[in-house]
């Protein structure tokens, strides 16, 4: 598509949006063109080794830009630093910091730009048990800003449902490898849907296609393409694209080792190649010949007679291979061809003043960020969000059986037992030990594993600045209370009157709020123990362990008369 003809396209869809009018959907902000340019990219990462620390490098001088509009594709072989670079663009990166310059708008990263940035994830990182519809609302909610209502927020959710094809399976459970959910180009539509949601000016993903069939793939390509389309900059990375896929991208960045070897229009990469004498001999895809090129196999590829003369000239082993320029020297070859024959002109091209007035640059750092509600709304939806992902959890036949039968043991063991004699409250102090070592124990193993299951979408959703970190910690303890609640009611009903203790309201209320106390404090040492390692084999250990020091040291072992005697 021309150039000129893009640019009204992406004027005409945000004056749509502008009014109100784009596909009937509900007005979210109205997109903000960013342009994103950086240049001599740099990122090197400190590895501590047992003896020694050694400084690798994982991008060295890479630069780009990407307009509204346009979709930039990210290829290279695996580990060339495809994802490394996605993250830096777009601000998701902590640790180390880039060299170089990264600016949006000529502007350099602000916190404002987290809420017109969306970003797709690699792993797909979803509640398993929400529908799809449930966890696109939820996304709505907590996002969309909180100058539109509820019922507004709630139709944005079935906005995007229709735009991205997911009627079919919107009340589909999103499942996981246990669960039986969407397929896989569905969840990674949700995905996207999660993301553009809130119209983000900036849309990254990371590797969207890959485990999709061809068609799949194509589908999702042709979605970026329309969202590109709306005035939106979009920046993905990519595997091994099929050649109709290759040729949707406007853009292209060729990465090897960090380095890069090509930049530039997708539809020019392979006069690129050619002009310096790299070209394939069989009609070949042209997104398999740049990989096989970067990877440094060249079977079917013509090379430079640069490159055959290091060959004839017989050098070492380590630059031919089979009679042919090793990967290493072929590598070299193309990073050497890029600087000499490209760069110049390229970086040049990036001086070019953007084509937007300085009210629209300053939007980018002056803009305040906000949240999409309030404290007491965050904690509401993610409370209402957490019973729902654990709604099975309540009806675990697996759990309640669990609990009820070890109940009936229990009130057979101490069938009616009578209280009235020492010899008797004995053997029901024994009762009342086992019920609170039971209580102690079971709250602390599920609660270990609330936090460090949920790191993957807790990180995800706080560097989109979804709600703040004590809503969701607040929200995330209290929403498993109910059903810590319900099942030891159910099993203290059974062992109470089974086991004939006293019958009075007082005596069992009291037992009642003494194992509801154990609980509390029993899911507190484990949410504890679980946040600070998040690591489920070492908290299973120190839980073990903290647990039998109280168990211990309950009173039921050594008396504290005794103790202190
Ligand atoms: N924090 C880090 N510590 C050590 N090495 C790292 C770190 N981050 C990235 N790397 C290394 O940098 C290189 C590039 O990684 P990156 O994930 O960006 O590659 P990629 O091109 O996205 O690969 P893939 O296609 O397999 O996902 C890899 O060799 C990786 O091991």
């Amino acid at each position: 598509m021309p150039v000129i003809q893009k640019f009204d396209n992406i004027k005409r869809a945000s004056e749509d949006l502008e009014a109100g009018i784009h596909k009937k959907m509900i007005q979210v902000e109205p997109t903000l063109p960013i342009y994103l340019k950086f240049t001599d990219v740099t990122y090197k990462v400190v590895i501590k080794g047992v003896t020694s620390t050694v400084e690798k490098e994982i991008l060295n001088g890479i630069f780009g830009s990407v307009n509204p509009g346009e979709v930039l594709a990210l290829m290279g072989p695996s580990g060339s630093g495809k994802t490394t670079l996605l993250s830096l663009l777009g601000g998701r990166v902590r640790g180390s910091t880039p060299g170089g310059s990264i600016t949006y708008n000529d502007q350099p990263y602000s916190k404002f730009l987290k809420s017109r940035i969306g970003f797709v994830t690699q792993d797909d990182v979803l509640f398993p048990h929400l529908t799809v519809r449930e966890t696109l609302t939820y996304a709505a909610l907590l996002r969309l800003p909180k100058t539109l209502t509820k019922q507004e927020k709630e139709k944005r959710a079935i906005d995007v449902i229709d735009e991205l094809g997911l009627e079919r399976c919107q009340d589909t459970m999103i499942g996981s490898s246990f669960v039986r959910g969407v397929s896989g180009g569905e969840r990674k539509r949700v995905c996207i849907g999660n993301e553009i949601i809130i119209n983000p000016s900036l849309l990254f993903l990371d590797e969207p296609t890959s485990g999709l069939d061809s068609t799949t793939a194509l589908r999702i390509v042709q979605i970026l393409q329309d969202i590109a389309e709306g005035g939106k900059t979009v920046i993905t990375t990519i595997h091994q694209p099929s050649s109709r896929l290759f040729h949707k991208f406007d853009k292209l960045i060729l990465l090897g080792k960090g380095s890069l070897l090509y930049f530039g229009k997708a539809s020019e990469a392979m006069v690129y190649f050619s002009s310096i004498g790299c070209s394939p001999l069989i009609a070949m895809n042209p997104a398999e010949f740049l990989l096989d090129l970067t990877n440094g196999n060249i079977n079917d590829v013509s090379v430079p007679s640069e490159l055959e003369d290091r060959v004839q000239m017989g050098n070492s082993e380590t630059e031919t291979r089979n009679g042919k320029p090793s990967p290493a020297v072929v590598h070299e070859y193309l990073v050497g061809a890029y600087e000499t024959r490209a760069a110049d002109n390229e970086k040049k091209k990036l001086m070019i003043p953007i084509p937007i007035d300085e009210e629209l640059k300053s939007k980018v750092y002056t803009s305040k960020r906000e949240w999409g509600a309030s404290w007491w709304k965050q904690f509401s939806i993610l409370f209402c969000r957490g019973l729902k992902e654990r709604r099975h959890d309540y009806f675990s036949w697996l759990r309640i059986t669990q609990v009820l039968a070890i109940a009936v043991i229990l009130g057979l063991l101490w069938w009616q037992s009578d209280g009235n004699s020492p010899q008797n409250q004995q053997d029901q102090a024994g009762l009342l030990f086992f019920i609170s070592v039971f209580w102690g124990f079971f709250p602390v193993f599920t609660s270990i594993f609330t936090f460090p299951q949920e790191r993957a979408m807790l990180n995800k959703e706080r560097a989109a600045d979804m709600y703040r970190l004590s809503a969701y910690f607040v929200a995330r303890t209290t929403s498993d209370l109910p059903l810590d609640f319900l099942l030891p009611i159910l099993f203290l009903l059974v062992v109470y009157f089974m086991a004939g203790l006293r019958k009075s309201a007082g005596p069992f209320f009291l037992t009642m709020v003494t194992v509801l106390l154990c609980i509390v404090a029993a899911q507190g040492l484990g949410l504890a123990i679980g946040a600070t390692l998040m690591d489920l084999k070492r908290a299973t250990t120190l839980a073990s362990v903290t647990v039998m020091t109280f168990v211990l040291a309950g009173g039921y072992f050594v008396a504290v008369s005794k103790q202190f005697a």
